[in-house]
């Protein structure tokens, strides 16, 4: 796989009193034709990091290389990169085939090739039809389309996208999420995508860097993330989790023989590079879980709520030791919830379901 963007200690500090460490040593390999995901909450470095691969902003240090070669001397303009704002940022009095058209003049491109392209950029984002619409007289989805278009028409090597999609409703944004990732794998562009979003995360990349407090915090498919998260911050802010005290007796690979507070044991996975020993915390997903007879649980306690959600039902359970636990089980025809509440129940998992934090 080629390397698209290589990032080795990258650090952003902005001047102040205090200064503020947006950036605090990010090491990062993204993937050529990759859809990459930077994942955090509000002020966690996401817009940092892309302003710096972008030139907006130079680091403090670290290094910076894209196809294997450094960009940190290049202005924004010489690099291969565009950007797609949260803010549309397009020409309203400009109709659409006009805004798209606009970057390609600014380079300078002959005026065939620049209506070549325009033709191809409508019909790529599906805009053929409102190609001599002012973009003051479209919908906000459309406008996006127009946006996106408009950043792909100089075709760059790399796409950055900063919450493109927070401005729309969620329909829409949904349906341009699809978009979103079917215009990655036409192009074969690298997307890298910022968002605060874990569900437009997981649905759209090929991989994500889930960050916080401007460090990276863990890199993955979404499926590894989800199933795996190797601490509690990763846990806890991608989905619902269950945070279990548990004792590790033994290790072998990648798995370890745990003891819960109940005195029961199970198998959990070890997180990456992390064989624990003692007091350790376990994740659990809520749908990982099941009600079982009390004497078949490996954990026990009375449920507490149950709360119908349509697709799903989420049942509460207090543990013996105070704690709530959080079951969800898919609603069907077929599936009957044999607990009522104030009942006691058992809850039950596999082996090698729950992950052992490293935190
Ligand atoms: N120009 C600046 N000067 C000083 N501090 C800044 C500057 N830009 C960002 N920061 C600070 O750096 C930290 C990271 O900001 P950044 O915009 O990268 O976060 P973010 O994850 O993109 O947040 P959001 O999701 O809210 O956009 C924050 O504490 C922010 O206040």
């Amino acid at each position: 796989m080629t390397t698209a963007i290589s990032l080795r200690d990258l650090r952003k500090t902005y001047a102040g009193n205090p200064p503020v460490n947006a950036l605090a040593g990010a090491d990062l390999d993204i993937f050529d034709n990759e859809f990459f995901t930077l994942l955090g909450p509000s002020g966690c470095g996401k817009t940092t990091l892309l302003r710096l691969i972008a030139g907006f902003e130079h680091p403090t240090s670290g290094s910076l290389d894209m196809f294997g070669k450094s960009i940190l001397d290049l202005p924004p303009y010489k690099r291969p990169i565009n950007t797609v704002f949260q803010s549309y940022a397009l020409f309203p009095h400009l109709t659409v085939a006009q805004n798209i058209a606009f970057g390609l003049e600014m380079l300078g491109k002959p005026k065939a090739e620049i209506k070549a392209t325009v033709a191809e950029m409508v019909d790529l984002v599906q805009m053929t039809e409102l190609a001599d619409r002012q973009t003051s007289q479209i919908s906000g989805g459309q406008q996006q389309r127009v946006a996106l278009a408009r950043a792909l028409a100089p075709k760059p090597r790399v796409l950055l996208l900063d919450e493109p999609l927070s401005a729309l409703d969620f329909k829409l944004r949904k349906e341009m999420q699809l978009e979103l990732k079917r215009l990655q794998t036409e192009t074969g562009i690298t997307f890298i995508f910022v968002t605060h979003d874990q569900e437009e995360a997981l649905t759209m990349s090929d991989r994500i860097a889930v960050m916080n407090a401007g460090s990276i915090r863990q890199i993955g498919a979404p499926r590894d993330i989800y199933d795996h998260p190797a601490e509690r911050f990763v846990a806890d802010f991608i989905g619902d989790t269950n945070f279990l005290p548990a004792e590790v007796s033994s290790v072998q690979d990648q798995t370890a023989v745990v003891r819960l507070a109940s005195g029961q044991t199970t198998t959990a996975l070890l997180p990456e590079g992390g064989a624990r020993a003692g007091q350790v915390t376990l994740a659990l997903r809520p749908e990982h879980a099941r009600l079982v007879a009390p004497e078949e649980g490996l954990l026990t306690g009375a449920v507490d709520n149950i709360v119908y959600f349509g697709t799903d039902t989420h049942i509460h359970v207090k543990l013996q030791d105070g704690t709530s636990f959080v079951l969800r089980q898919q609603n069907s025809p077929d599936a009957q919830l044999r607990f009522d509440t104030g009942d006691t129940a058992g809850i039950r998992f596999s082996p090698d379901v729950a992950q052992v934090l490293k935190d």
